[in-house]
């Protein structure tokens, strides 16, 4: 006999949990397939959960925030090595699984271990050591995810040539690093390695790093990249990574030039776990990346069959992969109770400092003809800003010149990812630039940044009044 489900997930990353959850709140019989051992997907075994915590440890063990007060040889342990870091990533790694565990049986998630593949687009087969097995639910939601992409011309050792999936295996610190790709992962990894007092080379083949962020906050992140002895050649294309015998690595690129370090880390981008999924059956087809097209409610070409997380493609972020999901769900029962606007969809880029946004760019506005003002704040004005020690923070606001309404929020420095939802809230909420000048802050705050940032903006208004 075929078990049946209202709901099947493949997946039990953020995107994949967060569905699951939904329907069951709902009602509904639900299963969740994971081929892993482990629930949480690459959020928290390779992606956000381990990374982040590598960054608090590296933040913390450098004395990175401290050193501009108590100067540049303050730190908190001597000789840091990779069992440090690992050592704090592993047991956050351990509680977040048991978290997300405890959530999917209280909320009576039925988890079948396996790779899943569709029979048809009601029929899912679940592979595992003990064989296969056939279910039936009338909605499915893929949330598979993604890996790290690969090229034949960059032999992965797991020891010298790693991806980000293999960072913590690194035994040692390196001297000098190699770090393939602009993206996200390359400039935080980049970080956080230079706050290491390793020496960085960072390779990007486009002219500029973090390209949909704004350019002055990354003209600004820039700055701090160089102070951190990094070295950025942008424009630069690695064309293949070649094992020395000494232990080096050398990167070859399409200029001719060949850099060479103790080991490189590749980050050009990721590639959607479809492979398994046998998506011809159900007539779906990814692109070349793997990624699977959807409409606005996550539906695919089979209309039953749902697509959501970092398998969809961009933004590729764990938070909003966890509102896809929920949506998702929610559609899949005809409920059109939720009311997610993309448009305020936060970034947070957890670089060394790290920076947050949300809204349109300076560029974005200039490009499609909006009349823009902005206000500024640097946290050197800001008395928090002295007493955090993080005096290059800025905070800056992007308002409308007519009715004021707020476009966009660009932070960076100390705090930016939870300090941005401040403007978050205001925005989705219609407010504008005004609110934040008759709004009283808690002194001494980081958030007072806004009320300065909006007199700095209204200010460049009066010029012209
Ligand atoms: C280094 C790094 C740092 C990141 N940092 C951040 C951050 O700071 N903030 C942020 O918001 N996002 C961050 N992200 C992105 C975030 O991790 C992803 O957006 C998020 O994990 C996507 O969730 P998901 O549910 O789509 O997929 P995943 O988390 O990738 O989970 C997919 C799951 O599906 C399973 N699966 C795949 N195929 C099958 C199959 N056929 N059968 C059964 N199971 C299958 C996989 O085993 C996996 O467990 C980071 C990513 C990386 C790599
Ligand atoms: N803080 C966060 O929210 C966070 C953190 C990490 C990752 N992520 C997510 O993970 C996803 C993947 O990140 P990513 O950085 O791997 O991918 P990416 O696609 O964002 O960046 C890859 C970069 O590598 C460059 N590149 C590609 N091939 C190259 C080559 N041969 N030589 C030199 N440069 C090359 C590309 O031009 C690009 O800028 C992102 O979409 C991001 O949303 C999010």
């Amino acid at each position: 006999m075929t078990t049946v489900y209202d709901l099947i997930v493949i997946g039990s990353g953020p995107s994949g949990q967060r569905a699951a959850i939904y329907a069951a709140k709902l009602g509904k019989k639900v299963a969740l397939i994971e081929m892993r051992e482990v629930v949480g997907g690459a959020c928290i075994s390779t992606g956000t959960i381990p990374s982040k915590t590598m960054r608090e440890a590296v933040l913390h063990l450098s004395g990175y925030n401290y050193k501009s007060i108590y100067g540049m040889n303050y730190r908190v342990k001597e000789r840091i090595t990779m069992a440090d870091l690992a050592f704090r990533v592993q047991h956050v790694i351990k509680t977040e699984i048991d978290v997300t565990e405890a959530q999917l049986s209280r909320n009576n998630i039925e988890m079948l271990t396996g790779t899943a593949s569709f029979v048809d687009a009601t029929h899912l087969k679940v592979t595992n050591s003990r064989g296969s097995t056939i279910y039936e639910s009338a909605n499915i939601v893929i949330a598979t995810g993604t890996k790290p992409a690969a090229s034949v011309k960059v032999p992965i050792n797991g020891t010298s040539i790693i991806n980000s999936d293999l960072v913590l295996d690194l035994k040692t610190l390196p001297k000098t690093m190699i770090v393939v790709g602009g993206g996200v992962i390359g400039v935080e990894f980049t970080c956080m390695f230079a706050a290491l007092g390793v020496r960085v080379t960072l390779i990007e083949r486009r002219p500029r790093l973090l390209e949909f962020a704004d350019q002055e906050i990354v003209e600004a992140l820039s700055y701090h990249l160089r102070d951190a002895r990094v070295t950025m050649r942008m424009n630069e294309e690695v064309e293949s990574v070649e094992e020395m015998e000494d232990g080096s690595v050398v990167a070859n690129l399409e200029s001719k030039k060949k850099i060479q370090g103790d080991a490189l880390l590749f980050a050009v981008g990721r590639q959607g776990n479809v492979d398994e999924l046998n998506l011809s059956a159900i007539g779906v087809e990814s692109d070349e990346r793997g990624r699977i097209p959807v409409d606005k409610d996550y539906r695919t070409k089979a209309r039953n069959v749902f697509a959501v997380g970092d398998v969809i493609g961009f933004p590729s972020l764990a938070s909003v992969s966890m509102e896809q999901g929920r949506v998702a769900a929610a559609r899949a029962f005809g409920d059109e109770s939720i009311l997610s606007n993309p448009s305020f969809y936060p970034y947070g880029i957890w670089t060394i400092p790290e920076i947050s946004f949300l809204g349109k760019t300076e560029e974005q506005l200039t490009e499609e003809d909006v009349p823009y003002e902005v206000g500024v704040a640097y946290y050197r004005e800001i008395a928090r800003g002295q007493i955090r020690g993080d005096t290059t923070g800025r905070l800056k606001l992007i308002f409308h010149r007519e009715n004021k309404s707020i476009l966009g929020v660009h932070i960076i420095g100390e705090g930016a990812s939870e300090l941005l939802h401040v403007g978050q809230a205001v925005m989705a909420l219609g407010g504008n630039i005004d609110y934040f000048v008759d709004t009283v802050f808690n002194y001494p705050t980081l958030a007072e940044a806004y009320k300065v940032a909006a007199f700095n903006g209204l200010n460049r208004l009066s010029k012209f009044e």
